[in-house]
């Protein structure tokens, strides 16, 4: 295996996901919030897809896969609790089809890092497999360091990069001012409201 950490764009692509057991739940948590289309394949499934399926957040094929219904998917996840099912379903994906294989991480070609997210701030952590229990307790100390001001910081860094990279400056004069937010300084709504007023006032000067 060659694996290497990537955001993915999900939005409105075809997700197929075999199996509707607790593992398919977690997985289809995972990656609703990027709103892709997914069909859900399966004889039976818990209580909270079937909410999922109720508001029609979801499609629900009751019945056992076939190769038929892994066509023209973008991503495929099998999670039966068959291993010969699962086995089956990555041997007839299609050649273009990523695929997470849930009983044998190594038979896909996507793997799911568990994540933590604060807006715009992402951290992916995996242990390719050695450990997810590890994955998990390294999360949790992370997100005591990368709390929930974090969503706000990132807006304001966002609004400032924008500021800069529209601004006429040299690309020295916007490496420093990049650099200089990044910093415990800015931190809190008052600091940063001050910090965009100054920037403001600065490229105006310069316009
Ligand atoms: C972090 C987390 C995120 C998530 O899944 O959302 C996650 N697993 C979690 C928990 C967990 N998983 C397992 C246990 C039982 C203890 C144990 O076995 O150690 C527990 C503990 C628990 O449940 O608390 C069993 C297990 N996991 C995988 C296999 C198959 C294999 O190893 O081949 C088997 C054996 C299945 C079997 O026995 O048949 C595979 C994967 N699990 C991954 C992620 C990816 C690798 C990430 C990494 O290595 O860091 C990978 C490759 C993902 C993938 O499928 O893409 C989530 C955190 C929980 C949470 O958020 O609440
Ligand atoms: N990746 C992970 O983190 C992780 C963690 C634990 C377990 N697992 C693996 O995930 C698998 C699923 O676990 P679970 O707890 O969700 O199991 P589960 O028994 O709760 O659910 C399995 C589901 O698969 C469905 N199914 C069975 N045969 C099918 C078929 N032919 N076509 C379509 N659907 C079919 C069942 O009806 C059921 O809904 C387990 O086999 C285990 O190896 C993965």
């Amino acid at each position: 295996m060659g694996l290497i950490p990537t955001m993915i764009d999900l939005q409105g692509k075809r997700v197929v996901v075999v199996g509707g057991g607790i593992i398919a739940e977690r997985k289809i948590n995972n990656i609703i919030s990027a709103k892709p289309k997914i069909t859900l394949i399966s004889p039976n499934i818990t209580p909270k897809l079937q909410t999922l399926v109720d508001h029609g957040q979801i499609k629900w094929l009751k019945k056992n896969v076939s190769s038929q219904d892994l066509k023209e998917a973008f991503l495929i996840i099998a999670a039966t609790n068959k291993e010969e099912v699962n086995q089956q379903i990555v041997a007839e994906a299609p050649d273009y089809a990523l695929i997470n294989a849930a009983s044998d991480a190594e038979a896909g070609n996507v793997q799911f890092p568990i994540y933590l997210q604060r807006g715009k701030l992402s951290i992916a952590i995996s242990t390719s497999g050695a450990s997810p229990i590890l994955a998990k307790k390294i999360k949790q100390k992370l997100e005591k360091t990368y709390d929930e001001s974090y969503e706000n910081y990132l807006d304001f860094l966002f609004e400032v990069r924008t500021m800069i990279k529209n601004a006429k400056l040299d690309r020295e004069e916007k490496q420093t001012l990049l650099t200089e937010v990044v910093t415990n300084d800015f931190m809190n709504a008052a600091q940063q409201t001050k910090y965009i007023l100054s920037l403001q006032q600065k490229l105006k000067k310069r316009d």
